[in-house]
């Protein structure tokens, strides 16, 4: 993985690197009221006693953003994103389907509760960067371990705050999402990152091989009691599920196991014959990064599995099977980022407040006869589940395992099962 010079990885578009020149040493010309020691006076060198802005958040409508950075340093170009959730940082900072953009919370508060290694949603932190209005100077919670700003330092994710999260909230929504850079590179000209967002686009890049496993592995974690629910009515039987992971969640494959499946996760490359050879009852598709309409390859997978074994779709790969089944994806003005989305869901007239994470949607009217709309956002009307009944598909745009947001959904994973149980027995 491509890293820069100061160790930052280019996770988002390696193809895209920037010229390496050490920054040099910045002089801190400062005027301030605070007295100054004899050789500072001298060198107009002063240590503040507080830590000034030290980066740029450069948008592609050229507004230039100064914050303090905490994390890690350098400079990143990702697709900004603001997210509306009031809790789960962590579990955002480790969903893989943010690999290419910044997170910007709209919660001002972050950080006050650390970090923890449970609520991680996958190996690693695949996103741009965090935008939060004001880092917490200090953690309270039992399950705390580490600061975010340590957490992120270690993992290489770069983090402002101190800068107005609610004036660019309300410029992503009235303009739509928006490239930017962020630095902390004070060599680099403000012209120079203004350059960069414009000279990059996350439409058409594939993030999903960037995120996606090596090789298949057995999901073997075991959900701890008092986190697990739902699980009474447990089917006696075991289902066999195999997961392709375009940037799978950890708590998708933990609902599963809870309703007793056992999970194969498997590359987004792997073959469609080799996982119909591994006969599963089912097939899940994974959320991801990125644009749908930049996996083809993925989209071909889907089509072959399509009718053979139960299906189940979750954000990207609801998108994918929107596409696989003869319909088209299209990118939304800033997408839907949090925990509170109104979610009807048409089968039983229920509304579920869901938890949502994406910035393309299926567009129902491109689905061919024999497709249903099976929820809707009520926020925007958009498509926000299908099925097709005679292949045995169901898919959400959203995400039932929240992880971060509410469990209203949960009974997805049920019908999930019903469906593979169903199916089985008419076999
Ligand atoms: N969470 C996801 O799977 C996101 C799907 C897709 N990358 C989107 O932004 O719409």
């Amino acid at each position: 993985m491509a890293l820069n010079a100061m160790g930052v990885s280019l996770r988002t578009n390696p193809s895209f690197c920037f010229s390496q020149n050490p920054p040099k040493p910045t002089l801190l010309t400062v005027r301030c009221s605070l007295p100054l020691s004899s050789d500072s006076a001298a060198t107009g060198l002063a240590e503040r006693p507080w830590k000034v802005a030290d980066a740029r958040l450069v948008l592609e409508d050229g507004s230039i953003w100064r914050a303090k950075s905490f994390g890690a340093s350098g400079t990143q170009v990702g697709e900004v994103v603001f997210n509306t959730s009031l809790t789960g940082y962590q579990e955002i900072l480790t969903d893989p389907s943010y690999a290419g953009q910044f997170v910007l919370m709209t919660n001002p508060h972050i950080g006050n509760t650390g970090v923890n290694f449970d609520d991680e949603e996958s190996r690693q932190c695949f996103l741009a960067g965090l935008v939060v209005r004001s880092l917490s100077i200090t953690t309270s919670n039992w399950r705390c371990v580490e600061t975010l700003s340590d957490y992120l330092a270690k993992r290489n994710i770069m983090g402002i705050y101190d800068v107005d999260t609610r004036a660019i909230t309300r410029r992503l929504r009235q303009d739509g999402s928006l490239i930017g850079v962020l630095s902390t590179e004070q060599s680099r000209s403000d012209e120079e990152l203004l350059t960069m967002s414009r000279s990059w686009d996350i439409v058409g890049i594939d993030l999903i091989s960037g995120v996606t496993c090596n090789a298949p592995y057995e999901w073997v974690d075991e959900t701890k009691s008092e986190w697990d629910f739902n699980s009474d009515g447990r089917d006696q039987e075991t289902y066999r599920v195999i997961a392709y992971d375009f940037g799978i969640k950890h708590n998708i494959l933990r609902r599963l196991a809870s309703y007793g499946c056992k999970i194969t996760v498997v590359p987004s490359s792997w073959p469609a014959g080799e996982t119909l050879k591994m006969k599963p009852d089912g097939v899940l598709f994974s959320n991801g990064p990125g644009d749908p309409s930049a996996v083809p390859y993925a989209v071909e997978t889907v089509k072959e599995i399509l009718g053979k074994v139960p299906v189940f779709g979750i954000c990207m790969g609801h998108q994918l099977l929107g596409q696989a089944l003869g319909g088209k994806t299209f990118k939304m003005k800033f997408g839907h980022h949090g925990g509170n989305h109104p979610v009807r869901n048409l089968c039983n007239d229920r509304v579920e407040i869901s938890a949502q994470n994406h910035n393309y949607a299926v567009d129902p009217a491109s689905l061919p006869d024999g497709v249903e709309v099976t929820h809707v956002n009520l926020n925007d009307g958009s498509c926000a589940g299908l099925a097709y009944p005679t292949l045995n598909v169901m898919s959400l745009q959203y995400h039932p395992e929240a992880s971060p947001g509410p469990h209203d959904s949960d009974c997805a994973f049920r019908e999930f099962i019903e469906l593979m149980k169903s199916t089985k027995q008419a076999a």
